[in-house]
């Protein structure tokens, strides 16, 4: 017996039957063979069954529940199919299939076959549990688990079915089982060589097996036996009687060569079908087959790759390795492809042996989530492939075809279109690597230029809203704390409430205090009158020396009004030393007044002007420019630090108030303009001021920014300088008759030709030093350009000044500016009660130098327009009437107009001819 000279112990059970067997196999497999069944393959979660009654492929359902599926013609099959039953694994033979209970692991039979009985197979070992199972045409065999102790290197093999109904026993332990057609093929663990039992004459495997030879697996076919040798190349070898027999089958053809001439290439698993044989290719799981098919029969489909084959006789079944995992089949008998999702493994609880890796849950899931499907890595890779990467736990390893030795059409096809890719990733990379730095540095570039754009916007938006921001601020405060905004915008000013004022610094008192204070408004408590009011000292209930405005009494009483109310609400808003301080206010019926500080000496024009040569000589040089500087401080403020800014409009000797200590405050608000909160922009405003010191712009153009105070501010330092009134009267040689001189038009032309001595006022000794004086003139210049954009700001100008006194004073560091002029001066004034601070000056005195003061005073006021026969009336309302109108007709007359006209002209040469309107207007007020 063949089987005895595999080495081993082959007990016989039932010696008598198995010989008596061997005859009647033989006879039968001669006739099966004219029928054409046969019975193959090993365990696997697909089988294939095939027969008289039809073929019919089951599966193992690809959602891991271990479910069988079937789809064939045989009705016995795919009605009886136990859909309920999970199972490990499915073998199939002559019109059955059985599958291995995953519960009881015993084998489940069902079907249409006279030799397998339907369920469980009959009789069996108590007990016994199979690790394996495989049928052949009429059989099925199963492996049982492997014993343990004595037994442990004994293998029991029960089989059952036409002539193989019997219980095995191998001396060794066996790793699996393969089923031909009738026969059965087992695979030893130990050794790894073959040993094959049954019919050894229709087939002759038993006789045939390569002794010396190892395997990793086998496949038993109809007549054939296939293994994977072990080693590196794994290919297959097959052994058997397939070549032989064809010639007896008429239905058979060597369309693909002989069963026993496998090709020689890597393989990962083998199957076999009647009289052929199928393998999956180690590198790339395409499908390869060799042997004899019937015709007419389909190929392989091409370029196919597969999880797992199975085969029937004349066809041959594989899963896709794709998502779908669906099945398609090749062969005779069988459709090509079938419509149902299987499993492309086995689902094992223990790890992946060395040599398998797991398939992704992607791909396939397990029910039980600590089971797995182990497939056997790939082996080898074919010629002109390297091996990209090493098989590991989770994923196949993979090969790819090295150009560089690339001789087939495939390998020059993959070859060009990966070089093409090749080429354009370098092309990329080289883009890259030249683009790269030049796009950082771009990118880089345009983040600096957008950091240093946002940087300058916002320093720019602050420098020009720094005078702003306070004021939006401001009202938003008050759009917050009111429900409506307490500051009328009218035409682009801002006017507080006077509800508001109230509840702010300036107090209100009654008529009645106020009249107490004055003694009645006797004309003994007279110290000035202006255009719309006097001014008269008083003494308040608590002793504090106050000044009381109280606006004149006139048909024109809104006017009146209106600058009550400009000052009200500027000087309640304004806190500086050098403006002066409102306490407070009374609105009583037609009575307006406002409650000022008491400055006890008067006005700067009072001291400049007037008649008393003791009075003027009191202010001295650094007296003068310190007034100058700490005036200039009061603007500066009224400019830049105020909120909104402040216009004054009306910056003039006579508004420049001199305290007790000679500190000079900045007075009368009532042509004050607040500068529109949103922009720093000029205010296109009607000329209001007071000739002599208007802006020629502004009453040009109407054009009025804070550079109009500039203007009239440089109006007074000329003032200062020179001690002449903004317009005065002079004496020319030769002429008898004093003719209107402006003191930019004097005193300008004098200072730019160096002779800045022939401007100083008389009055005062020259300093020792000119070149304070000579600045301050320079300043002064700087000050009346005609052009408002020319001229410095008000700070610059203060910043001159201040050098300019120290200078004066000799300070060593006559470049630094000087301190805060309450540390310099010794002001204390902002500490000092209102009634400390009382007056040496009699109300007589200031009445008569007042009254000699107002001679040249010219007041246009704000309702003024030009030229207008209005402003001619406004002046007599303001000064006395004889002197102006004597005065500028006696200049008129005379047609000594020469400074004026020359002015004019130097307007005309910087800003364009006037119009005739305009014309009249310059000749009718300077
Ligand atoms: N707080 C004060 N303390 C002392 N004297 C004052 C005070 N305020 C005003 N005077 C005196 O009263 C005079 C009149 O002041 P007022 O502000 O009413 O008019 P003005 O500015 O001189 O002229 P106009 O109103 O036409 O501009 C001033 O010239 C000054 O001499």
């Amino acid at each position: 017996m063949g089987i005895f000279l595999r080495g081993f112990h082959f007990w016989v059970l039932n010696i008598s039957t198995w010989r008596a067997g061997i005859l009647v196999v033989f006879l039968l497999v001669l006739s099966d063979l004219l029928r054409l069944a046969s019975g193959l393959g090993s365990m696997s979660s697909i089988t294939v069954s095939y027969g008289e009654k039809g073929p019919v492929f089951c599966g193992l359902k690809s959602d891991g529940s271990h479910l069988v599926t079937c789809y064939g013609s045989n009705l016995a099959i795919t009605y009886g199919t136990p859909v309920h039953m999970p199972f490990l694994g499915l073998t199939a033979g002559d019109g059955f299939v059985c599958g291995l209970l995953m519960d009881t692991n015993q084998p489940y039979c069902w079907g249409s076959s006279g030799y397998i009985q339907m369920g469980v197979p009959q009789s069996m070992v108590k007990g016994a549990e199979y690790l394996e199972i495989s049928a052949g045409d009429y059989h099925l065999c199963g492996l049982r688990k492997p014993m343990t102790g004595k037994l442990r290197n004994t293998s029991f093999v029960d089989c059952w079915g036409y002539n193989m109904t019997k219980n095995y026993v191998f001396d060794g332990q066996i790793q699996s089982i393969s089923a031909g057609s009738e026969f059965s093929c087992g695979l030893f663990a130990q050794n790894r060589t073959v040993f094959c039992w049954g019919d050894e004459t229709s087939s002759r495997v038993i006789s045939l097996i390569p002794k010396d030879m190892r395997f990793q697996k086998i496949a038993a076919g109809g007549y054939h036996v296939c293994g994977i040798l072990e080693g590196v190349n794994s290919r297959a070898f097959c052994w058997g009687r397939s070549l032989d027999i064809e010639e007896e089958i008429s239905v058979a053809y060597s369309g693909q060569g002989n069963v026993d001439l496998a090709p020689n290439e890597p393989m990962l698993s083998v199957v076999g079908g009647k009289f052929h044989a199928c393998g999956i290719r180690s590198y790339d799981r395409g499908v390869i087959c060799w042997g004899f098919i019937v015709k007419p029969s389909t190929s392989v489909p091409n370029g196919i790759k597969v999880y797992e084959i199975a085969a029937g006789n004349y066809f041959t079944c594989g899963i896709l390795a794709e998502r779908s995992l669906l099945p398609v089949c090749w062969g005779s008998g069988f459709p090509t492809s079938l419509p149902l999702a299987v499993s492309p493994g086995l689902c094992k609880s223990t790890p992946c042996a060395p040599g398998f890796y797991e398939l992704s849950h992607q791909n396939a899931s397990c029910k039980d989530p600590n089971s797995r499907i182990c497939l056997a890595c790939s082996n080898g890779c074919p010629a002109e492939m390297y091996q990209k990467s090493e098989c590991s736990l989770n994923s196949d390893r993979q090969c790819e075809y090295n150009c560089s030795i690339c001789k087939s059409a495939e390998c020059v096809s993959n070859c060009s279109s990966s070089y093409s890719n090749i080429l354009q990733e370098k092309k990329n990379e080289r883009f890259w690597s030249l683009q790269l730095p030049v796009i950082i540095a771009e990118i880089a570039f345009a983040v600096f230029l957008v950091i240093v754009v946002s940087i300058t916007a916002v320093l720019y938006v602050r420098y020009k809203l720094r005078d702003c921001q306070c004021a939006t601020k401001d009202s938003k405060s008050k759009k917050n704390n009111r429900n409506g905004s307490s500051f009328q915008k009218d035409n682009g000013r801002i006017r507080p409430d006077l509800d508001d004022l109230k509840i702010r610094r300036a107090q209100m008192f009654t008529y009645e205090e106020l009249e107490r204070a004055t003694a009645g408004f006797k004309e003994d408590s007279l110290v000035g009158k202006g255009s719309f009011s006097y001014v008269f000292r008083g003494v308040l209930k608590d002793g504090t020396v106050v000044a009381v405005k109280r606006a004149i009494m006139s048909p024109n009483m809104q006017k009146s009004w209106k600058e009550f109310h400009t000052e009200l609400d500027l000087l309640s808003r304004l806190n500086h030393a050098h403006l002066l301080n409102l306490l407070g206010y009374c609105e009583e019926g037609e009575e307006r007044l406002l409650v000022y500080e008491y400055m006890a000496h008067g006005s700067l024009h009072q001291h400049l002007h007037g008649k008393n040569k003791a009075v003027k000589e009191q202010l001295d040089w650094i007296r003068r420019v310190t007034i100058a500087v700490q005036a200039a401080r009061g603007i500066e403020y009224l400019h830049g630090y105020a909120c909104p800014p402040v216009i004054h409009r009306d910056i003039k000797s006579s508004n420049i108030l001199i305290d007790e200590e000679h500190n000079a405050r900045v007075a009368d608000f009532g042509l004050s303009l607040l500068g529109p909160a949103d922009s720093c922009s000029p205010l296109p405003e009607l000329p209001a001021g007071t000739l002599g010191y208007l802006d020629p712009e502004y009453y040009r153009l109407h054009y009025l920014t804070t550079k109009s105070d500039v203007y009239s501010f440089g109006v007074l330092l000329l003032e200062i300088l020179s001690g002449r009134k903004a317009i005065h009267m002079q004496y020319e040689e030769g002429n008898v008759v004093e003719r209107a001189v402006n003191i930019v038009e004097w005193a300008v032309p004098l200072i730019k030709s160096g002779e800045v001595t022939g401007i100083l006022d008389p009055v005062l000794k020259l300093p020792s030093d000119l070149e304070a004086l000579k600045r301050i003139a320079n300043v002064a210049c700087k000050c009346v350009r005609m052009r408002g954009k020319e001229r410095p700001s008000m700070d610059k100008v203060t910043t001159a000044l201040e050098r300019a006194l120290a200078l004066l004073m000799g300070s060593p560091c006559n470049e630094q500016p000087i301190l805060p002029t309450e540390v310099v001066l010794g002001s204390s004034r902002l500490h000092k009660k209102p009634s400390q601070r009382s007056s040496n000056r009699s109300a007589s005195e200031t009445d008569m130098i007042e009254a000699e003061d107002q001679r040249f005073e010219f007041r246009a006021p704000s309702w003024i327009t030009f030229p207008s026969v209005a402003s001619s009336q406004r002046r007599k309302s303001s000064v006395s009437d004889a002197d102006v109108e004597g005065k500028t007709s006696e200049a008129k007359n005379s047609g000594n107009g020469g400074s004026v006209n020359d002015g004019l002209r130097s307007l005309e040469e910087e800003i364009g001819p006037a119009s005739p309107r305009e014309n009249l207007f310059l000749q009718h007020n300077f």
